[in-house]
């Protein structure tokens, strides 16, 4: 197992270089679709053979299935290529926010998948690479990187993360604030902690706030994220001590342009759990237990947890950490972000 090849094979996505990845019952050797051009295309694929893999939620949408999607919902499904699908016709085929624009031609047909197991590997890996989970997929040939399903898996683990270096850092919720910044060798994402109060042996009030660009940085009036950050700091500071922990989970972990994707299916008319199911992802991509190894290296394992999402308590628990109270952290809506605040009630479990 090594996260060092599946950090290889993410940067070679991102490139649009070929990657083969391998499991258990075979390899695919796949490029992404997002970025591809005729010329890539053509390196990857000089016989114009290759097939296109998609999610399964994106397979529905284009009303097809494998062999095995009854047997498990979550199968990618691969599309057979015709001479009249080029790189612009694969594209449509994989983004959904061109639906509108660009409604699909067809008719598509599903092939049977060799290998199933390697075929889900690589859509967990487009999610880890920020990309669309959709490729075009070659039986043989050259790669620039070889990947398999155990090193995917190692790369999302938070088991070689260390505190990198610590520093004051007054902020205008507490002038005493020190920051904790976080380091693995396997993945470049920085995370960080700012320790705000003096530390004593109650249990600290922790934030897990996942990164949001838009809402953070450019006072995004879609969701509530920037406002919750601040009010979050200000409930610490106002306790005895406590912890924000900003997570680089931009976009529940689908990343930033997976998100924007996600907000341009919401311009036409989803909501922000159906704008993740059509692109391919889970609902909440994220994972805790990142949070719960920066905590153990901060020597903390009981919390008080400001959250309205019952979701964040049971991962940090199932991480180890004991939650000994949840603290709601509640903020006025604004006519943009309502009916966002009203899906995560409605649909994600949030206590609001
Ligand atoms: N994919 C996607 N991510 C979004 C959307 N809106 C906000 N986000 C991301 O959601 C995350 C914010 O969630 P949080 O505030 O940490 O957590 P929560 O699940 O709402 O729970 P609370 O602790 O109750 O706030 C950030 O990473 C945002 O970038 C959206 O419409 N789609
Ligand atoms: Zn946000």
């Amino acid at each position: 197992m090594s996260a060092r090849a599946a950090a290889r094979a993410i940067d070679a996505l991102r490139r649009g270089w070929p990657v083969r990845v391998q499991a258990a019952d075979g390899a695919v050797r796949l490029m992404a679709v997002e970025g591809a051009d005729a010329v890539t295309l053509a390196g990857f694929d000089p016989g114009a053979e290759a097939d296109i893999l998609i999610s399964a939620a994106r397979a529905q949408t284009l009303k097809l299935a494998n062999q095995l999607a009854a047997a498990d919902p979550d199968m990618p499904v691969l599309v057979a290529r015709a001479p009249w699908i080029d790189v612009d016709v694969a594209t449509a085929i994989s983004d959904p926010v061109l639906d509108l624009a660009s409604p699909l031609k067809g008719p598509f047909m599903a092939k049977p998948l060799s290998a199933p197991s390697a075929a889900k590997a690589a859509l967990r890996l487009a999610r880890l690479a920020g990309i669309l989970p959709a490729y075009f997929v070659m039986a043989e040939g050259d790669s620039e990187a070889e990947v398999s399903a155990a090193d995917i898996d190692a790369y999302d683990d938070a088991v070689h993360l260390a505190i990198a270096t610590r520093a004051r850092l007054p902020v205008s919720a507490s002038e005493t604030a020190e920051i904790v910044a976080f380091r693995s060798p396997d993945e470049p994402r920085e995370h960080v902690a700012l320790i705000v109060g003096q530390r004593d042996s109650s249990p600290p009030v922790i934030r897990l706030h996942s990164e949001c660009l838009t809402g953070d940085v450019l006072g995004s009036l879609k969701c509530d994220c920037g406002p919750q950050l601040h009010q979050a700091l200000h409930q610490i500071a106002d306790s005895n001590w406590g912890i924000l922990l900003y997570l680089r989970q931009e976009g529940r972990g689908i990343g930033l342009v997976n998100k924007l994707r996600a907000y341009a299916l919401q311009d036409q008319g989803f909501d922000t759990v159906d704008a993740n199911v059509r692109l391919g992802f889970a609902i909440d991509a994220r994972d805790f237990s990142v949070a719960a190894r920066m905590l153990d290296l901060l020597g903390v394992d009981e919390v008080r947890l400001l959250t309205n999402n019952p979701n964040k308590v049971t991962g940090l628990e199932a991480a180890g950490i004991r939650v000994a109270e949840r603290l709601p952290i509640i903020l006025p809506s604004n006519p943009h972000n309502e009916r966002y605040l009203a899906t995560k009630r409605d649909r994600t479990g949030h206590q609001l």
